[in-house]
C-alpha cells in the first residue's frame, strides 16, 4: 500500500511501447487500432497459441512496423514479456481468470497496464490491484471501451452542462445473445467463457453498463457506490440451446449451467441515487446496454436513442437525440470515430490512452474506477447466493471518493 493513485500523471512518453498479452478475438482486433494511433509501437506479443502470436506479429510487420518480440512458450511466458525494458504499457486481453494475475505482474515489473473487462472477479483480487497500483505507482486501467461510445460521451457532457438537472437514476446492461459463440468449438480459446456459466450465478460482465453510468454520477469523484442487491432468473437458455444444437454425446452434455439467464442488480449510491444493472447473454434478443439516465429535468434512453428534457420536450413525446450533437465530446468531434469496430469507440479509447501517456497526463480511468466497476461481478454472486441480501461495496478509494479528479469527460489538452 502506498499513497493514492488518484490524479497521478503518467510520466511523458515520446512513443508508447505496448506489449499485448492475449491475441485471440479481442486482442487481434485491437492490435491494428493500437498501430493506427499516433505515437504507439507494439514491441511484444504473447499468447499460449504460437499460431496466434505469429499471426499478430505478421499483422504488425504487414502494417510496416518492426517485428515485435514473440512469447508463446506456455501459460506463464507472459512474465517474460513483462520483464522486457522496451514495454511501457501492457494490454491484457485473455480469459477473465488471467486478468488480475497478469495485471499484478505487469505493475510489479514496472509497467502500466490496461485490462479487458472485468479487471478482477473477486473482491480480494480487486483490493490486490488497488494495493499494487499504489505500491508500484503504476496505473491499472479498466479498458472500458463503452465509456468512450459516442452516445455515452454526449450524455456525459450534457450531464456536466446541467441539462438533466439533478441526476437520480441510471441503468446499464450487457444484454447480448452470445449463445452461438458460447457453444462454438473454435471461437473462445478452450471454450473458456461458457465454463463460467457452470460455476457462478451473478452479473458476469458488469463494466460495459456500469462504467458510463458511474461517469454520469461522478462515482469516485463526489459520489460512491454503497451497496448492491441482485436477483437471477432460472438458468434455462444455454440448456435449451444445447438441446436444440448439440449432438448427443457432445462433451457439453456433461455440463450443468448455474448462471441464471438474467441477473438484475440495484445499486444505491451515497447520495441516494439508484443504478440498475442487467446481464443476459443466454437468451435471444437484440444487443443492448440499456444506457438510461433520469434526472429532475428529464430522461435519456438508448437502444434506440431518445430524449425528453424540459423545457424542450413535452406531451409525453420523445425528442430526437441527434439534435444534441453539439454536445458531442471533443474526442468525437475531432478524432472519432476512427477505424475499427464497435462504432469507433475502441479507437477513441486507445487514442485517448496514448494521448495521456504521451503528454504525461493522468489517465481518465484509474485503479479505483477499475475496481469499482468490476466489483458487481463478485458482489452480485454473493447477493444472489444470499437470497438477494444487500452486499456492501468496498470503498476502494479509502475515503477519497469525494475528491474531484480527471475522468472520462476530459478537457481537450492545450
Ligand atoms: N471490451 C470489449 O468490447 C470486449 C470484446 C470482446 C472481448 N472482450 C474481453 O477480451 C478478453 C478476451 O476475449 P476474447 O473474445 O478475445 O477471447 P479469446 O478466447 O478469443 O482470446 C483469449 C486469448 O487469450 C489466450 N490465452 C489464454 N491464456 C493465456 C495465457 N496464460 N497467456 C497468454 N495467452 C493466453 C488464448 O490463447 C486466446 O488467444 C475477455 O476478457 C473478454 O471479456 C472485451
Amino acid at each position: 500500500k502506498g499513497e493514492s493513485m488518484m490524479g497521478v500523471a503518467f510520466e511523458a512518453h515520446e512513443t508508447v511501447r505496448v506489449g499485448i498479452i492475449g491475441v485471440g478475438n479481442r486482442g487481434a482486433s485491437m492490435l491494428p487500432l493500437f498501430l493506427a494511433v499516433p505515437g504507439v509501437a507494439i514491441t511484444a506479443v504473447c499468447d499460449v497459441s504460437a499460431d496466434a502470436v505469429n499471426r499478430a506479429a505478421r499483422a504488425v510487420t504487414d502494417a510496416g512496423h518492426p517485428e515485435p518480440a514473440k512469447y508463446s512458450a506456455g501459460e506463464d511466458d507472459f512474465e517474460n514479456l513483462l520483464r522486457r525494458d522496451d514495454v511501457d504499457f501492457a494490454y491484457v486481453a485473455t480469459p477473465w481468470e488471467w486478468h488480475t494475475p497478469m495485471a499484478l505482474s505487469a505493475m510489479r515489473n514496472g509497467k502500466h497496464v490496461g485490462v479487458e473487462c472485468p479487471a478482477g472477479t473477486t473482491v480480494d483480487e480487486l483490493w490486490e490491484l488497488v494495493d499494487t497500483s499504489e505500491k508500484t505507482r503504476r496505473h491499472c486501467i479498466q479498458l472500458e471501451n463503452c465509456s468512450y461510445s459516442q452516445n455515452e460521451m454526449r450524455v456525459l457532457r450534457m450531464v456536466h452542462d446541467g441539462l438533466f438537472g439533478q441526476v437520480l437514476f441510471g441503468a446499464g446492461a450487457y444484454l447480448h445473445d452470445l449463445r452461438e459463440l458460447l457453444f462454438s468449438k473454435t471461437y473462445y480459446a478452450g471454450q473458456w467463457r461458457r465454463a463460467w456459466h457452470t460455476g457462478l450465478n451473478g452479473d458476469l460482465y458488469p463494466t460495459h453498463g456500469l462504467g458510463p453510468v458511474a461517469a454520469y454520477m461522478d462515482i469516485n469523484r463526489g459520489d460512491r457506490l454503497v451497496r448492491i442487491t441482485s436477483m437471477s432468473t432460472p438458468a434455462a437458455g444455454l440448456a435449451q440451446y444445447r438441446e436444440q444444437h448439440m449432438p448427443a454425446g457432445d462433451p457439453t452434455w456433461n455440463e450443468r449451467y448455474v448462471k441464471g439467464d438474467a441477473t438484475i442488480s440495484l445499486i444505491q449510491t451515497e447520495a441516494g441515487r439508484v443504478v440498475q444493472l442487467a446481464h443476459d447473454v443466454s437468451n435471444p434478443r437484440p444487443y443492448s446496454r440499456l444506457n438510461q439516465l433520469q434526472g429532475t429535468n428529464g430522461v435519456f434512453e438508448d437502444y434506440p436513442a431518445r430524449i425528453y428534457l424540459e423545457p424542450t420536450h413535452s406531451n409525453d413525446e420523445w425528442g430526437d437525440f441527434a439534435e444534441f450533437a453539439d454536445y458531442d465530446h471533443w474526442l468525437w468531434k475531432e478524432v472519432g470515430p476512427g477505424p475499427g469496430g464497435h462504432g469507433g469507440m475502441d479507437y477513441i479509447m486507445l487514442y485517448r490512452l496514448a494521448q495521456t501517456m504521451r503528454l504525461g497526463l493522468p489517465p481518465d480511468i484509474d485503479v479505483y474506477d477499475s475496481a469499482t466497476w468490476s466489483a458487481p461481478f463478485a458482489l452480485s454472486v454473493e447477493s444472489v447466493r444470499r437470497n438477494s441480501a444487500p452486499v456492501d461495496f468496498p470503498d476502494f478509494t479509502r475515503g477519497r471518493w469525494q475528491t474531484p479528479h480527471p475522468g472520462v469527460d476530459s478537457p481537450k489538452p492545450a
